[in-house]
């Protein structure tokens, strides 16, 4: 289904972060991975600033999307960004952790890896810090199309054995493949409608 989208909030502050309007999706991954074309992609049209430099997402940006239902997706800034300075590194840290830990309408993280890199040394640390959050955390691999199909395949296995956790079939995505944005939005639809179910069945 077509995602029509809009930017709600821009926050680079913790008291700029609005209440939530319902179920939210938060993105994080290292700068440069890739976040703002993927999120672009998700909303077909460029809400997201998209730069060869890294480090141009610093805000929480809130996006509004109407498919049949509401929902809200959270493009994070980009953590382990080299140029900043360390105090401002560990203020963007705090921001996004405090964010992740605390709120209340996260339905799923999605951890974005660049499919070349896999994990780096920062996507470990998030790995390893997020396994005490209450809400789920995906991988999605991107920059599919700069590796061969056969290649892929192959280090999507290794990397799920080595403990990565994803949808039921690991989920590939490149901008220039829009099957595979495609793909990642109909998952994410799935996903909202069988959390809505299992909120229901608690409430009973
Ligand atoms: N070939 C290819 N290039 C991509 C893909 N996705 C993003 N890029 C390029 O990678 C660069 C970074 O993309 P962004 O979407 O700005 O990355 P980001 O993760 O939002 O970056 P930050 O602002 O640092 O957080 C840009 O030059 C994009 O055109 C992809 O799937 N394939």
């Amino acid at each position: 289904m077509r995602w029509q989208a809009q930017l709600r909030v821009t926050a680079f502050t913790p008291e700029q972060i609005p209440p939530a309007e319902g179920p939210e999706i938060a993105f994080v991954g290292r700068s440069n991975v890739g976040k703002s074309t993927l999120l672009n992609g998700l909303m077909g049209q460029k809400l997201a600033h998209v730069s060869s430099k890294p480090g141009k997402t610093r805000s929480i940006n809130f996006y509004s999307v109407e498919a049949g239902r509401k929902f809200t997706l959270v493009d994070l800034p980009g953590f382990g960004y080299a140029a900043l300075s360390r105090s401002e590194r560990e203020s963007w840290n705090r921001l996004i952790g405090d964010f992740l830990s605390t709120r209340g309408a996260l339905r799923l993280i999605v951890h974005l890896v660049d499919i070349r890199h896999g994990l780096l040394a920062k996507d470990e640390d998030f790995q390893e810090w997020s396994r005490n959050l209450e809400t789920p955390v995906f991988v999605v691999f991107t920059k599919a199309d700069k590796i061969s199909s056969g290649k892929r395949s192959g280090l999507v296995r290794q990397y799920v054995s080595a403990g990565l956790r994803s949808w039921d079939k690991p989920l590939v995505c490149s901008s220039q493949e829009p099957k595979t944005i495609e793909a990642l939005r109909s998952f994410i639809e799935a996903f909202l409608d069988r959390s809505d179910g299992a909120s229901e069945e608690e409430g009973k």
